[in-house]
């Protein structure tokens, strides 16, 4: 890589979460009025918040999703239920309002933008729209059950798509979340997720859109013989995603790595966001320390993935969408969290009565009087 590009500018700017800040988060957060550690997980999210951003008083009130679009040439080999087509298809259904993640980016008032990192198909008609950017780095990638996915060259591209549009977004955005569309693009994500957590490919590979047991096994048998052609390095994201990523995969990675550098969190929403922020943890692994893990999914591979970036989910509903809709459900949480570090009062600030240290049970009375 040249030491003067956007990607290698924005590794070297991202530092890692700040230490003394969530200490001092955590300090405030268990003395509040409640016992002790008594909101769970929203508390360790609260925590990060205050480290991220450097304050005791995190914002996370403007919202924006990015939903990063691509295809992918695996789908020749029969590893989705749907066509190709529907990619574009959704792209429209986005900017005209009417998919899963409108309605609950609508639900946490988040603003939506669209990227075409790699449709295959014409979306010239489209592009006028405010919401849609054109960043098509080719109609798709090569069905990398044959040869690399993309070139080193595109990889970069598309991770510098979403880059630039984390850049873009930040004067107006407190935080991000990722969301993607792209018929076939739960094989790349298994794919990465085998290689970056050093799993079988077999447990990290699911039903996507709805495999019937026969189409599973079709899948899994074309991505491990994809992953014996390509030999991917194991722990250098950049070649995994150029060998079996995906454009939309590289710019959600981008869109990670330029949030972090920001030192602004990012919620990730499912598994071929989480296989997104694999790479993204590959190339700069500080960046983990800006990651929410929105949620879940039934994705076998999405929870494999989340282990191995330490990350806990704040949601488990059994989605298996995408688009972001895991992340956006999840602001409503951030949000809580906020609320949790900002406006509880300490037991001292509401003069409460503080829980006893030495409890006396009829047992202690008995040992102390003997
Ligand atoms: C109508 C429709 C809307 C979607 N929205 C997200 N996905 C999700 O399903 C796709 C991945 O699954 P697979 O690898 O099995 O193709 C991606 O586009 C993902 O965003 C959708 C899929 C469909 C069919
Ligand atoms: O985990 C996801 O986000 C997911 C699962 C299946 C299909 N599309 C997305």
């Amino acid at each position: 890589m040249s030491p003067n590009t956007l990607l290698t500018q924005t590794l070297t700017a991202i530092t890692p979460a700040d230490s003394a800040m969530r200490q001092q988060a955590r300090a405030r957060l268990d003395q509040l009025a409640i016992p002790h550690g008594a909101l769970g997980q929203l508390m360790d999210v609260a925590e990060d918040l205050a480290a991220i951003t450097r304050t005791m008083t995190p914002s996370v009130k403007r919202k924006a999703i990015a939903v990063m679009a691509g295809d992918h040439g695996i789908v020749a080999a029969g590893v989705s239920k749907f066509p190709q087509a529907v990619t574009v298809e959704m792209v429209r259904n986005f900017l005209n309002g009417n998919a899963s993640i409108n309605a609950l980016a609508r639900q946490v008032d988040a603003s939506l933008t669209v990227v075409d990192a790699g449709v295959a198909g014409d979306l010239t008609e489209l592009y006028q729209h405010n919401a849609l950017w054109n960043r098509k780095v080719a109609p798709g990638t090569a069905d990398f059950s044959q040869g690399p996915a993309m070139s080193r060259a595109q990889a970069i591209q598309c991770l510098e798509v979403g880059i630039e549009v984390a850049n873009y977004l930040a004067e107006t955005t407190d935080i991000y979340a990722t969301g993607d569309m792209g018929i076939g693009n739960t094989s790349p994500s298994s794919a990465i997720i085998a290689c970056l957590c050093g799993c079988d490919i077999a447990t990290a590979t699911g039903r996507g859109t709805g495999l019937d047991d026969e189409a599973l096994n079709n899948k899994i048998a074309v991505l491990d013989n994809a992953l014996a052609i390509n030999q991917p390095t194991a722990d250098d994201g950049l070649d995994v995603l150029t060998k079996v990523g995906g454009f939309e995969i590289g710019a959600i990675a981008g869109l990670i790595l330029g949030a972090a550098a920001l030192r602004k969190p990012v919620v990730i929403d499912g598994i071929i966001s989480t296989a997104g922020a694999l790479i993204a943890a590959s190339l700069s692994p500080a960046c983990r320390d800006y990651m929410i893990a929105g949620h879940c999914s039934v994705e076998p591979g999405h929870r494999i993935a989340l282990n191995h970036l330490d990350k806990a989910p704040l949601l488990d509903l059994r989605l298996r969408l995408g688009e972001g809709t895991g992340a956006a459900l999840a602001m409503n949480l951030v949000d809580a969290a906020v609320a949790v570090l900002t406006e509880i009062a300490t037991f001292e600030e509401a003069a409460i009565s503080q829980a006893d240290t030495t409890i006396t049970t009829p047992q202690s009375q008995e040992n102390a009087t003997s």
